[in-house]
């Protein structure tokens, strides 16, 4: 019996997500492999990774090099474009990264005989849902190019021949890993941890006008049919969705069939509970958020049910909200984060 430990492709393992699951998975005893463009993510984010090789995973002869190279047992797919907003204003671009490179970069993994597969899809695919919690089965009806963009890869994926794969739905993802050197680190910034801290923490003004906080944080839409008026989220520590990547890498490993899992904590959470919640982290009792109008497309309450990950993965999360808001926060403050964000908005 071999006892290398199996060499794991990661796509898109300089971003926000996939470098805290190449740190679970250094953790976790495997050989990581990044591929990343850095068209978005960072250096030293990929930096992490057993061996970072640079390139598209849309360049159909690099991906097949790196294969040879290294030879992976398997691949976690993360390369993607995130912008609700972008998808709206450019979807072709949104359609030619998220799905036609993927199906590339999955084709050419298949044709190396790679043929296990783990892909970040998104909420989005299920748009305004009718019921909450959220299963698997629900509608798939995504309301922007970017949840159709995800959820046409993910299906591109489940028909490639000779490929098993997890499909990985993600609600709202927050929270960092600062004591392994990262966190999130996303220029622009929209997500709502964040814009939330950052003017909380005084940075630095040029990091704040930088990603558009120049006027503070606002709470975007106070007039939803929910409990304060403000959307409900179901949040989920990066680690916890690391440590669910990790058990779905190890079912495909041990023959699991191809599946689709929900990953979120099941429990909602409203945009002013968060904003208290912070207000309690970091001792700012009398900090008080700007309001503006609803953000276009934002649905009312997204919240998961991950009962399917806890059965056929045994995966649970454990790290909570209070978590998910000082690791940020002692992200944001870290020489790393700072230097980053000022060289990416000057
Ligand atoms: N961040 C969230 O809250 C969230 C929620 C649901 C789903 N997701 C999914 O998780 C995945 C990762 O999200 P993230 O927040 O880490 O994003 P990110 O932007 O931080 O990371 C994406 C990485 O992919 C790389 N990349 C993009 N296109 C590429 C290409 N063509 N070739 C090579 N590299 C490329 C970027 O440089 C970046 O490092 C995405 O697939 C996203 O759809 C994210
Ligand atoms: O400055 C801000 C930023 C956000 N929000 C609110 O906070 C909530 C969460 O917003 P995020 O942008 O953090 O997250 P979304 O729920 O919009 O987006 C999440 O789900 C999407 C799919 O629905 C995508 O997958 C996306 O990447 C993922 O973070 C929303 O009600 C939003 O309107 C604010 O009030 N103010």
């Amino acid at each position: 019996m071999s006892t290398q430990p199996d060499t794991i492709l990661i796509s898109g393992g300089a971003g926000y997500i996939g470098s805290h699951v190449t740190h679970a998975l250094n953790e976790a005893g495997f050989t990581t492999v990044v591929v990343d463009s850095l068209v978005k993510g960072n250096r030293f984010a990929a930096e992490k990774a057993s061996h970072f090789r640079q390139g598209d995973i849309g360049d159909a002869a690099f991906i097949a090099a790196v294969c040879d190279e290294f030879k992976p047992a398997a691949a976690l797919h993360f390369a993607a474009f995130i912008e609700v907003g972008e998808s709206v204003q450019k979807p072709d671009m949104y359609f030619e990264n998220n799905r036609d490179k993927a199906v590339v970069f999955f084709k050419t993994m298949a044709s190396k005989g790679v043929g296990k597969v783990v892909f970040s899809s998104t909420a989005a695919v299920y748009g305004e849902p009718e019921i909450v919690p959220i299963t698997e089965d629900s509608p798939w009806k995504p309301i922007n190019p970017y949840g159709q963009s995800k959820l046409e890869a993910e299906m591109a994926l489940r028909e490639i021949a000779g490929v098993r794969s997890a499909t990985l739905r993600y609600f709202n993802v927050a929270g960092g890993a600062p004591e392994a050197g990262l966190g999130e680190t996303h220029v622009p910034e929209t997500h709502l941890l964040p814009r939330l801290l950052l003017p909380l923490l005084d940075m630095p003004a040029e990091i704040q006008t930088g990603l558009g906080l120049k006027s503070g944080f606002k709470v975007f839409g106070t007039d939803y049919p929910t409990r304060d008026g403000t959307a409900v989220r179901d949040y989920i520590h990066v680690m916890d969705l690391a440590d669910a990547h990790v058990l779905a890498l190890k079912y495909l490993l041990a023959g699991g069939k191809t599946e689709i899992f929900n990953l979120g904590s099941g429990e909602g959470y409203s945009v002013n509970e968060i904003v208290a919640a912070a207000r309690k982290v970091l001792s700012r009792p009398d900090y008080q958020p700007g309001t503006a109008p609803r953000r276009a497309g934002d649905p009312a309450t997204l919240v998961a049910d991950s009962t399917k990950a806890r059965s056929v993965l045994g995966w649970a999360p454990h790290r909570g909200l209070e978590e998910m808001l000082s690791s940020a926060a002692t992200w944001h403050q870290t020489e790393t984060y700072i230097n980053t964000i000022r060289q990416k908005v000057s």
